[in-house]
């Protein structure tokens, strides 16, 4: 596989559904392709080395390929990475205790996840590659409700499954390619948050926007919802930090604690997300209010299982009382970001006031972007001209304001041919 070459990957919005996704129930999510993570693979000067570069989260490291000898040499390594690439189900411990040690002086650090569903990846997909770099950036905010782990993933499962030869079309990313990075980026979200339903991975991976339910054997099932119409909505960044995979285990607790209380909420948010996909698949002045409606009890029963925060009921509130429409959180909750669905008849004044307040008062951040749109795509190094390549380069290596990255690059956008 020739280099430099790129892959890019959309965030998402959960509508309906977080949290009771993880437990089997269907859910509904849409791509959000302007807000992406774009990822440069390419020529390390050092032919040994295999560097990551995550300037977003202030992280680098550079890895000599034979430090890759404890997890790729003899036999006992050999079969564990054989079961862990036939049986992508389940992370093997095995595997995760050998990439322990060799993550062993990131241990406890805040990038420990990140470097790990890396490594993980690449020894299972293209562990001869070396004499290469991975620089990764991202306009999604991370850690945000926004899907940017999967967005991650799915970008790393694409690239190492081009590196390996897996995936080869140069036309546009067939059906079986795009199952095959579905299936090595929830791979990847098992590594970043341990118990991952699939659904920000699959919407990352497919675009658009999707039902979607995990069954209880582990295979996913997803329908696109046909044209899906562009709902009036802001999406309110309040930059509190969180993880999703504390959240996702707080709720287990919540469940082991009361499964009788805790269980049904979940059956409700299913049945919740069932009747919002129909809405959204014939949405008339009629059912629209109905959408505003499920919007609400969907928040009323994430507020239940714990997951707001005060800051996120802040924009809730202020979305109430000014009447623009209804707030919900999106994503795993505990901060991050919230998801208002604008009322037919809100007020320009009120709306306007909403976005002072939030701004102003509170320092949160106003996105105002569409749903739906391109998945994940390639483009390929036939595509990349030194020149542009030289420009690309200094995008991923340079101090600039990540929009710049969407001027140049943004799929469907710019005029690079990217393959989707
Ligand atoms: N651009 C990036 N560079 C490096 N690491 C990233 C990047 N984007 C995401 N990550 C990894 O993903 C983690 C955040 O994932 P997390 O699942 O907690 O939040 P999210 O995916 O943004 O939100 P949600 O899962 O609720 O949609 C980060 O701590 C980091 O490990
Ligand atoms: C909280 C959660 O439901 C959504 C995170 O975007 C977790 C998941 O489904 O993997
Ligand atoms: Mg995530």
């Amino acid at each position: 596989m020739s280099l430099p070459f790129i892959t890019s990957a959309p965030g998402k919005v959960i509508i309906f559904g977080e949290h009771s996704a993880v437990y089997n129930e269907p859910a509904v999510a849409a791509s959000v392709s302007s807000l992406r993570t774009y990822l440069l693979v390419s020529q390390h000067e050092d032919p040994e080395a295999v560097e990551l570069d995550f300037p977003d989260i202030q992280f680098k490291h550079k890895w000599s390929h034979s430090e890759f000898g404890c997890v790729l040499k003899g036999e006992a390594n050999s079969r564990a990475l054989e079961r862990a690439r036939t049986n992508t189900r389940e992370l093997s411990q095995y595997l995760i205790e050998s990439l322990e040690n060799l993550h062993s002086d990131l241990k406890k650090s805040l990038f420990y996840h990140a470097a790990f569903s890396f490594s993980y990846l690449y020894v299972c997909l293209c562990p001869e590659v070396k004499g290469v770099r991975f620089s990764v950036r991202s306009t999604l905010p991370i850690g945000a409700g926004l899907g940017s782990s999967a967005s991650i993933s799915v970008a790393l499962a694409l690239a190492m499954n081009r590196l390996s030869g897996a995936i080869t079309s140069d036309r546009e990313l067939s059906v079986q390619d795009k199952k095959l990075v579905e299936e090595w980026s929830f791979v990847g979200e098992k590594c970043i948050h341990g118990t991952p339903s699939g659904i920000d991975n699959a919407v990352a991976t497919h675009g658009n926007a999707v039902l979607f339910k995990r069954e209880m054997d582990g295979t996913t099932n997803f329908e696109f919802v046909e044209d899906f119409p562009q709902i009036p909505m802001l999406l309110t960044y309040t930059k509190i930090p969180r993880s999703t995979k504390t959240l996702v285990s707080n709720v287990r607790e919540l469940v082991s604690k009361h499964p009788n209380i805790v269980k049904p909420i979940f059956v409700a948010m299913g049945q919740l997300a069932t009747r919002g996909a129909e809405i959204l698949d014939s949405l008339t002045e009629t059912n629209y209010h109905e959408l505003l409606e499920l919007v609400r009890v969907n928040h009323g029963l994430l507020v239940g299982l714990g997951v707001s925060h005060p800051g996120l009921e802040a924009v809730r509130s202020l979305s109430d009382s000014l009447e623009i429409g209804s707030t919900k959180l999106t994503g795993a909750g505990g901060g991050g970001c919230a998801l208002t669905i604008l009322r037919k008849d809100a007020k320009q004044s009120a709306l306007k006031q909403f976005k002072d307040r939030l701004e102003n008062e509170h320092g949160y951040a106003l996105y105002e972007t569409q749903l739906g749109g391109i998945g994940c795509s390639i483009l390929p190094s036939e595509a990349i001209s030194d020149q542009d390549f030289e420009r690309i380069r200094i995008l991923f290596t340079e101090d600039f304001d990540n929009k710049h990255l969407d001027q140049v690059l943004l799929p469907g956008k710019c005029t690079l041919p990217w393959i989707i």
